[in-house]
């Protein structure tokens, strides 16, 4: 099936943090999607001259945008967002963990993995990196509902030996066992890829680090994500945990785990040490403003990050994060970079650019990010509600970038009409 899509659209094909006019807009653009994959792209008025025949769906009025690419939520917090006013530990101690003891229950599981899919869905999150549960069983569920959903899910079982709670614990053979089992039963099936993925080193033994790293080994292609860096009592109590090691990173760097495929969210304190080595390993830093301000674990160094030449994306990391729309965190992250001394100020394109392409790239995913021929169309349509003041600032804005900034300061996920991943519609504003 072919369809013409006619609206102002805006991408980010090239990272402007290190390419000028890396942001690319059409006012009254054309994308042809034939089969799900975008085939041309140009003047709405070209294309329709090129292929007279092609159905044109019509998104004047609005902003087209890649879909977001969310690099770090949890599957079990969805309805625990909002634990606000504790630090991380006492925050994964009071609200997560019991709420991830549930899971346990497939049936409960299922719900949950219901309410996920369709918050990451209706914010315009097209692919997410996803902490799944620490029960397999609650893991198949996600998968599940993310096939349903058509939501391009890379996911795993979280891995935990000490320091949580019994319920959440499991052993370096068992955490094998089940990996492998999920992986040859989702890697690479539909949209679905797997990650291997220990809670933090905190709740690690060397051991479970270890069965993670034949996973990794003996599956080439799943990714690997984790947590690092986030909270200063956090940093100690796994320094004390690991006298040997060199720094946070180095208790992944020594099991093997840290590559191109590692993401590891937050990194709000590292060192130059571990800096140079997630550059040089081509490792994304998962970047969540919301949760950092929301959990107080601090401001995120973006500027040090780019300057050693780490990768970095955004994550809504729901539920320590505040929502799942990756608007909300491009503004954050705004925020947070204008309030810190030798904050990196962030213009529209960084913020688009962060929510999608930098997702894409963090995940290996070349298909998906940006309106490239040959990509498959994941898409999200901003139409705000007439009346509304992100609707008085679409309609007068003077460019494209001007309308996406305003979508960055108000959007919700209540202005997200339509969505759509590899050309099915996913997603239908009510
Ligand atoms: N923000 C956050 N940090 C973590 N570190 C270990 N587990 C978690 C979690 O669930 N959320
Ligand atoms: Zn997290």
């Amino acid at each position: 099936m072919t369809t013409l899509y006619r609206a102002t659209f805006l991408h980010t094909p090239e990272n402007p943090f290190t390419h000028v006019d890396a942001l690319r807009a059409e006012s009254d653009g054309g994308l042809l999607v034939e089969g799900g994959v975008i085939r041309a792209r140009g003047a709405f008025t070209d294309l329709s001259a090129a292929h007279p025949d092609a159905p044109v769906t019509d998104l004047r009025g609005g902003l087209l945008l890649p879909g977001f690419i969310d690099t770090h939520v949890h599957l079990p917090q969805v309805r625990v967002i909002g634990g606000l006013g504790l630090p991380l530990l006492d925050w994964l101690d009071q609200c997560a963990l019991p709420e991830e003891a549930r899971m346990a229950d497939v049936a409960y599981a299922r719900g949950v993995a219901r309410d996920f899919t369709r918050g990451l869905v209706g914010a315009g999150t097209t692919t997410a990196l996803v902490f799944g549960s620490h029960f397999a069983g609650a893991v198949d569920a996600f998968f599940e509902e993310a096939a349903l959903t058509g939501l391009r899910a890379v996911a795993g079982l979280v891995v935990s030996d000490r320091l949580l709670r019994d319920e959440l614990h499991t052993t370096p053979e068992r955490a094998y066992a089940e990996g492998k089992a999920l992986i040859e039963r989702w890697h690479g099936v539909g949209r679905a890829h797997y990650a291997v993925t220990p809670r933090f080193s905190l709740s690690a033994s060397e051991g479970i680090l270890d069965a993670c790293a034949a996973l990794m080994r003996e599956h080439p292609g799943v990714r690997f994500t984790s947590h690092i860096n986030e909270n200063t009592r956090e940093i100690e109590v796994v320094r004390e945990l690991f006298p040997g090691a060199r720094d946070y990173l180095d208790t992944y760097e020594r099991a093997g785990l840290i590559g191109r495929h590692s993401v590891l969210a937050h990194n709000v304190h590292p060192s130059d040490r571990e800096l140079g080595v997630m550059a040089a390993a081509r490792c994304t830093a998962a970047h969540c403003p919301c949760s950092n301000a929301a959990l107080g674990s601090g401001f995120f160094p973006l500027r040090r990050h780019l300057d050693a030449g780490v990768h970095v994306a955004l994550g809504s990391d729901v539920g320590g994060g505040t929502g799942f729309s990756l608007l909300k965190e491009g503004l954050q992250a705004h925020f947070m970079q204008n309030l810190m001394p030798g904050g990196v100020p962030l213009s529209p394109a960084h913020l688009l650019y962060l929510a999608t392409k930098a997702g894409a790239d963090a995940l290996d995913l070349p298909d998906v990010g940006a309106f490239e021929p040959g990509q498959q169309f994941d898409a999200l349509h901003l139409a705000p509600a007439p009346g509304t003041p992100l609707d008085a600032v679409f309609r007068h804005a003077a460019s494209p970038e001007r309308a996406l900034a305003a979508a960055f300061a108000t959007g919700t996920p209540g202005d997200v009409a339509r969505v759509w991943i590899g050309g099915d519609v996913a997603h239908t504003r009510a």
